[in-house]
């Protein structure tokens, strides 16, 4: 390794290979620290090729699911901590290193250019750069025994509290391992499909599986929805005809699945922006909804609604897997305000609901506050409600909650690469009233 870290190599003018990529990373990192999603950064690596912005947005992630256990090893090796810039091309190479199983040759080599690349203060730690990333490289077995990043305690505590420390665990050592790419099937799926087809009806490909190329994308014989938010519509088990209301539909997974069952489905979501990605969905995939763009607290449908599902706005604590930057741009605060929407949205779902129809109330949400203590109270509110067991293929007994909810979370599943955290509860208005 020694000759393929020599310095002179960041002054011949030649790019490492995957510089571009790294280059899209750092700045996809550089975003999340000002407090940016990945997704909101994403246009900031709109003039890379797309392998590079798909490779760049994989570095991130990776670095984003590990960047605790990076420093752990890193931090011990300095004197100091450096400026942000640098600490970022110490833990992107870091990264590379030991979790992605990349050559320290190509890695180093890299960090280093990039690190020259930042002007004057870049090219004099380069060489503390190089000399810190070389030990990194040896440095397997430390990285090994490291725990998976913690969640932060605002969202630690409460799942704890809730399932106790080993689920805790379990949960962060599932959001290290990232998730798969799962598809919804609209009927039959294309014969010649990859993939391992799960007991729930979903269908599971590895991550980074390019979706475009897959058989029956054109066509829009599928689409992609992770195995846990699929469950909201399975459990509300639409039937074909009924009037069903999506009421927060955008990007329209749940809409999709409605409309496939062949329920005449409105589509309710209060950003017009996002629910032109519901139409977009529904023109690929062939199926019909009407949408509305609209708050749904002031929305009330014509006609008798056999069923409301009712995904509400949450934390997306359930998600982490694939939104790796969540826990560092939230600090939980705004949970009091969204568990208020979250309340009204169920009283207004129950108002416009037909007696005997059934709500499903969901949330990508790891936060009992979300769903478990949410529903208690919902309970509480309308005592003419009753809880209906969730009854879809797949759904193991030990997801079953005492209250009758479906609580899903990523450490389910871990030798099938695990699923999102979605809490779901499915009610009938009973014919009283509520
Ligand atoms: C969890 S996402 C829904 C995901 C969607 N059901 C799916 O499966 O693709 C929550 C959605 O609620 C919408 N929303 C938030 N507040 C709303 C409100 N008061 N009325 C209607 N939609 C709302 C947001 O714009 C967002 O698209």
């Amino acid at each position: 390794m020694g000759q393929a870290l020599n310095k002179s190599q960041g002054r011949s003018g030649r790019k490492p290979a995957g510089d571009t990529a790294r280059m899209g990373a750092l700045r996809l990192l550089a975003a999340v620290d000002e407090g940016a999603t990945l997704d909101e950064a994403a246009a900031l690596n709109e003039r890379l090729a797309p392998p590079d912005r798909a490779r760049a947005r994989r570095l991130a992630l990776e670095v984003l699911r590990c960047t605790q256990p990076a420093d752990a090893v890193l931090m011990p090796l300095m004197a100091r901590r450096p400026r942000p810039d640098i600490l970022r091309i110490l833990r992107l190479a870091t990264v590379e290193m030991l979790a992605l199983g990349e050559a320290p040759h190509g890695a180093v080599n890299a960090a280093v250019a990039l690190t020259r690349g930042l002007g004057g203060k870049g090219q004099a730690a380069s060489g503390m750069v190089n000399a810190v990333l070389r030990k990194v490289s040896s440095a397997q077995n430390i990285w090994a025994d490291l725990p998976a990043q913690r969640m932060p305690d605002w969202l630690r505590k409460p799942v704890a509290a809730q399932w106790g420390e080993d689920i805790a665990l379990a949960i962060e050592t599932a959001h290290e391992a990232g998730a798969p790419l799962d598809l919804t099937p609209k009927g039959a799926m294309p014969e010649d499909m990859p993939g391992e087809a799960l007991p729930t009806g979903s269908y599971r490909l590895a991550s980074g599986t390019q979706v475009s190329v897959l058989p029956g994308y054109e066509a829009g014989d599928w689409w992609v929805q992770d195995a846990a938010a699929a469950m909201a519509v399975r459990v509300l088990d639409p039937q074909p005809g009924e009037a069903i209301a999506d009421l927060c539909a955008a990007p329209g997974g749940k809409t999709l699945q409605l409309a496939a069952a062949g329920a005449e489905v409105t589509a309710v979501d209060i950003s017009q922006a996002r629910l032109a990605r519901v139409a977009e969905n529904l023109a690929r995939c062939g199926l019909s909804a009407t949408l509305v763009a609209g708050d749904a607290l002031d929305w009330r449908s014509d006609a008798p609604l056999d069923a409301v599902l009712l995904d509400a706005p949450c934390s997306a604590t359930g998600t982490i897997r694939r939104h790796p930057e969540l826990p560092r741009i939230r600090d939980g605060a705004g949970l009091a305000e969204l568990t208020e929407l979250q309340s009204r949205l169920i009283d207004h779902a129950l108002d416009i609901l037909k007696p005997g129809g059934r709500l499903v109330y969901a949330t990508c949400s790891l936060l009992p506050a979300e769903g478990e203590d949410q529903m208690a109270a919902a309970l509480a509110r309308h005592p003419g409600l009753t809880v209906e067991p969730p009854q879809a293929p797949g759904i193991d007994p030990a997801w079953i909650t005492p209250q009758g909810a479906l609580r899903l979370r990523p450490d389910l599943w871990p030798e099938r690469g695990g699923m999102d955290g979605f809490f779901i509860l499915c009610l009938r208005k009973t014919t009283e009233g509520t």
